[in-house]
C-alpha cells in the first residue's frame, strides 16, 4: 500500500533525524509531539532541513537531566507555536547549519544550534526558547575561538527571559568563517544607537520626561560597540508588525554586494528606515552612512535637478516623518466619519508627532516621533496586515550588522488633554480638537517660566538689585500703603495693577497705543542692530529703530512684601480658566478662555527658551532652512538704550520645543483681543524681562484669545518667514499690503 503523504513526510523527517545522529524512536517521539502541536503544519516542521525537530531533540535529551530524570516530552521540549517568522526573507538566503554539514554531533553542534536557537529569538523578539534545563552557566558566556557570541545574565536566565529589557547583556560579533562556514555574510549594520532614555543633546530640561531618544550615527568604520548593539533589540521587542520594501532593487557594488532598504513599524509604534547590505565578500565593510547621504545629496542634485540650496537627506527623512503624520490623519479621517469630541481619557485618533534636533555639536541627531503608538499602527493596520507577517523587519543578530534609522516613539502619554500644563500652573488647561482628527499639537514640552536654553546672558542676584529697585520696608499689600513704593519707580510713581489686579486703564492704553500706531511713538536706533548683524554679520544695514516700550515692574523676593502683594500679578501665573482648541479656520491650536475676562486681566505669559539673537539664527536658519514656523519673540524693549549690546544680552524667547500655553495663541492683526506687555522682577536689567498679556477688551466665553505678532507680511527677506495670515481681521495686513507696516520683525 502507498504510504500517505503525511507517512512519507513523518517517514522523510524521522530519516533526516536518524541520519544526524539521533534515535529512531527518540525522533519519532518528538515529531509526533510537534505534529500535535503545529496542527499537522509542516511547513514549520521542515523547515531548514528540519532545524525545529532537531532543536526539539536535542532539548528532550537535555530534559533528561543530569540526574537522569526524565522531564514530560511535551511540556518540556516542543516550543510553542512560533508567532511571527520576522527573519524569514534573510534566513532563506542562510543556509542551515544542518544542510551544510557543518555540525554532526555532539557538544559544540548543539551550541551552535543552541545559539542560532536564541539568536533568532531574539530577532523575532520572543524570548528565547530555553529548556527549563539550560543552564545559566551554558548561556552567560556562549564563546568558542570566534570570541563571544551571546551573553545572558543568570537572573534573566532564570526568569526564563521574560522580558528583553531586563537582560543585562547580549553581546554579538559576527560568527566566524570556522564557526559558519558557509553562511554568506549578510551585513545588517545598525547606524544608529537607541536608547529610549537619552534626551536628545542641546535639548534641556526635565530630562526624564522627555525620553526621547539619540540617534548617533557612528561611523561604519568604527564598528558598533557591543554596547550600541545591546539596545536595538530591546526597542524592537519582536512586535514588528508591518513592513514594507520601499525599493528593493540590488545595486551591485563589486558584483557582490546588494541592498534592501526596508520600513518597518511595530505594534508599539515604532518606525524603523533600514538599510541592509547582503554581501558573500568576506572583506566587505558597511560604509559611512554620512558618506552616503552626501553620494546620495550629490545624485539627488544632480539626477533630479533639485534646485535647492539647503537640500539634504535629512530634510527628506523629516519630509518622511510627516508624510507618516500626515498619512496618520488621513487615514484615520476616512475611518471617522463623524466628528469627535477628544475626552481625557477617551481612545484618539491615530497621531504621530516628529520632530528632529541637531545637538550643537552636530556629532548625533535625534529624529523623534511622538504620539499615541498603538494608533499609529491602526492607522497602518487594515490594507498591508498580511504582507508584514510574510515580510518582516530585519533585525540585528550575530551574523548580521544591520544599519538603520530609526523613528522611535516616546513612551506613554505625552501630552495630557485634561491638563497640558501637567500641573505646572495654579490652574488646569484642558486640550480638545472639536474638528479634525488631530489629538495633539506637535511636541513640546510645558514649563511654566522661562528657562536658558544656552548662551543667553540672564543673572539674576539679590546683590544687583539696588535698594531704589526694591521696597525693603513694605508689609503685607504695596497696593494698599498710602504712599507707593520703591517698585513704582519705573512706572512715574504709580502701581500699574488695580485692586482687582487688573492694568489701569491709562497704562493699558499706552501700551496699546504703542503697539496699534507705533508710528507716533519714539523709536531707538542701535548702532549695531542684533537683528540687522543676524540677517548679515558682515555688512548688517542700519537699524530699523525699536520701540521703547513701558514696562511692568513687580515687587519680589528683595521687597519686604507679602507673596500675595498686589503688585505681584505675573510672576504667581496663570489663574484664568483656560483651553487650548483646535481652531476652525485653518489656524490650528489656539488658545481660548472659559470664562469671562474683563478688560486689563492677566492671561499668560510668553514663555519659552532664552536665546541669544544669533542662537536663534543658528536654530531657524541652519537646522531648518528657514522653512519651519518657530515661536520666537525678541526681547529687544530696550535694546536702543545701550550702545553695542553684546550677543549674549540680545535675547529673545522661542517656544517652539519649551513653552507653556502663550505659544499656542494665534496672531490677529491690529485689533487682537490680547497685548503683550514687557514686565520685570527678577533683575533691573531690560535685556531680560517677561513678556504678559493681558486683555485689550473684555472677552467672552469660549472667545479665542489672539495678540498681533507684530509681522510684516511684506519683509520677505526676514530669515522666519510668515505665514499666509487667517486672522480674519477687517484690518488684516495680510490682505492690505498696502497699508502693511513694519514694527519690530515679525513673528516679532
Ligand atoms: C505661536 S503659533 C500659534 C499656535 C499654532 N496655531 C499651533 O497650532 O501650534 C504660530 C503659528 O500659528 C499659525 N497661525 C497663527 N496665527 C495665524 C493666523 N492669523 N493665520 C494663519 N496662521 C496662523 C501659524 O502657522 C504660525 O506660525
Amino acid at each position: 500500500m502507498t504510504p500517505s503523504p503525511q507517512a512519507r513526510r513523518a517517514q522523510a523527517a524521522v530519516k533526516a533525524m536518524t541520519g544526524i545522529g539521533f534515535s529512531n524512536a527518540l525522533a519519532r517521539t518528538v515529531l509526533k509531539k510537534l505534529i500535535k502541536v503545529y496542527e499537522n503544519n509542516w511547513e514549520y516542521i521542515e523547515a531548514e532541513n528540519y532545524r525545529l525537530l532537531a532543536d526539539s531533540i536535542l532539548d528532550c535529551q537535555e530534559s533528561v537531566g543530569s540526574d537522569g530524570n526524565r522531564t514530560d516530552v511535551s511540556a518540556s521540549v516542543v516550543p510553542e507555536l512560533p508567532r511571527k517568522r520576522l527573519r524569514r526573507n534573510q534566513e532563506d538566503s542562510i543556509p542551515s547549519p544542518l544542510a551544510t554539514g557543518a555540525f554532526t554531533s555532539g557538544e559544540s553542534n548543539t551550541r551552535v544550534k543552541r545559539i542560532k536557537h536564541v539568536e533568532e529569538a531574539l530577532c523575532e523578539g520572543e524570548s528565547p526558547p530555553l529548556s527549563p534545563s539550560m543552564h545559566a552557566r551554558d548561556m552567560h558566556q556562549v564563546s568558542d575561538n570566534s570570541g563571544t557570541l551571546i551573553c545572558y545574565n543568570e537572573a534573566m536566565i532564570e526568569s526564563n527571559v521574560k522580558n528583553f529589557q531586563e537582560r543585562t547583556a547580549i553581546a554579538c560579533s559576527s560568527i566566524s568563517e570556522k564557526v559558519l562556514p558557509d553562511i554568506s555574510d549578510n551585513y545588517h549594520v545598525p547606524l544608529t544607537v537607541l536608547s529610549p532614555h537619552k534626551v536628545p543633546s542641546g535639548i534641556k530640561g526635565n530630562q526624564d520626561r522627555s525620553r526621547a531618544v539619540d540617534i548617533h550615527w557612528p561611523n561604519a568604520s568604527n564598528g558598533l560597540t557591543n554596547a550600541n548593539m545591546l539596545e536595538a533589540p530591546s526597542i524592537w521587542n519582536g512586535d514588528v508588525s508591518r513592513q514594507h520594501e520601499l525599493r528593493s532593487e540590488p545595486s551591485r557594488f563589486q558584483g557582490r554586494v546588494s541592498t534592501n532598504t526596508d520600513i518597518a513599524s511595530s505594534n508599539t509604534g515604532e518606525v524603523k528606515l533600514s538599510l541592509t547590505y547582503i554581501s558573500d565578500c568576506p572583506d566587505f565593510k558597511a560604509p559611512n552612512l554620512e558618506s552616503i547621504f552626501k553620494i546620495v545629496e550629490d545624485r539627488c542634485l544632480k539626477s533630479y535637478k533639485i534646485l535647492q540650496p539647503d537640500f539634504s537627506l535629512m530634510n527628506i527623512m523629516k519630509e518622511i516623518c510627516q508624510c507618516a503624520v500626515d498619512l496618520a490623519a488621513e487615514s484615520d479621517k476616512d475611518t471617522q466619519k463623524k466628528v469627535r469630541k477628544v475626552t481625557p481619557n477617551g481612545s484618539g485618533s491615530p497621531v504621530l508627532h516628529t520632530r528632529m534636533t541637531t545637538s550643537s555639536s552636530g556629532a548625533s541627531m535625534a529624529l523623534v516621533a511622538l504620539g499615541s503608538p498603538r494608533e499609529t499602527v491602526n492607522s497602518f493596520e487594515s490594507s498591508q496586515e498580511n504582507d508584514m507577517r510574510e515580510n518582516s523587519a530585519p533585525e540585528p543578530s550575530c551574523h548580521n550588522i544591520s544599519q538603520s534609522l530609526a523613528v522611535i516613539p516616546l513612551q506613554g502619554p505625552l501630552l495630557d488633554e485634561s491638563d497640558i500644563a501637567k500641573g505646572e500652573e495654579r490652574v488646569r488647561i484642558s486640550l480638545i480638537n472639536e474638528f479634525t482628527s488631530e489629538r495633539f499639537p506637535a511636541y513640546f514640552h510645558y514649563i511654566p517660566q522661562n528657562a536658558v536654553y544656552q548662551n543667553a546672558y540672564v543673572n539674576f542676584s539679590l546683590a544687583r538689585i539696588g535698594d531704589e529697585d526694591c521696597c525693603l520696608n513694605c508689609f503685607g499689600d504695596c497696593l494698599n500703603t498710602p504712599i507707593p513704593c520703591a517698585c513704582t519707580r519705573e512706572t512715574g510713581g504709580e502701581f500699574v495693577y488695580t485692586l482687582d489686579g487688573l492694568l489701569k486703564k491709562e497704562f493699558l492704553d499706552e501700551c496699546i497705543s504703542m503697539l496699534r500706531y507705533p508710528d507716533k511713538h519714539h523709536h531707538v536706533y542701535c548702532k549695531d542692530c542684533p537683528i540687522e548683524k543676524s540677517k548679515d554679520e558682515h555688512r548688517p544695514d542700519a537699524c530699523k529703530g525699536h520701540l521703547v516700550r513701558k514696562f511692568v515692574k513687580e515687587c519680589w523676593s528683595k521687597c519686604g512684601c507679602s507673596k500675595y502683594c498686589g503688585n505681584r500679578v505675573v510672576q504667581r501665573g496663570i489663574a484664568r480658566n483656560l483651553q487650548v482648541f483646535y481652531s476652525a479656520g485653518g489656524k490650528g491650536w489656539g488658545l481660548r478662555t472659559l470664562e469671562e475676562l474683563p478688560r486689563g486681566a492677566f492671561v499668560c505669559e510668553y514663555v519659552g527658551e532664552i536665546l541669544t539673537n544669533i542662537e536663534l539664527y543658528d536654530r531657524t536658519i541652519k537646522e531648518t532652512g528657514g522653512a519651519r514656523h518657530t515661536y520666537p519673540v525678541l526681547l529687544d524693549a530696550d535694546w536702543g538704550s545701550e550702545a553695542g549690546l553684546r550677543d549674549e544680552e540680545a535675547l529673545c524667547l522661542d517656544a517652539t520645543f519649551y513653552g507653556n500655553v502663550g505659544r499656542f495663541v494665534n496672531h490677529r492683526c491690529a485689533d487682537a483681543n490680547l497685548i503683550e506687555v514687557p514686565v520685570e522682577w527678577e533683575t533691573p536689567d531690560h535685556h531680560y524681562y517677561h513678556l504678559a498679556f493681558f486683555t485689550t477688551r473684555k472677552v467672552e466665553i469660549l472667545e479665542e484669545l489672539t495678540w498681533d505678532y507684530g509681522i510684516d507680511f511684506e519683509d520677505l527677506s526676514h530669515p522666519i518667514k510668515a505665514f499666509k495670515c487667517l486672522c480674519g481681521s477687517k484690518s488684516c495686513r495680510n490682505r492690505n499690503r498696502s497699508k502693511a507696516r513694519s514694527r519690530a520683525p515679525g513673528p516679532k
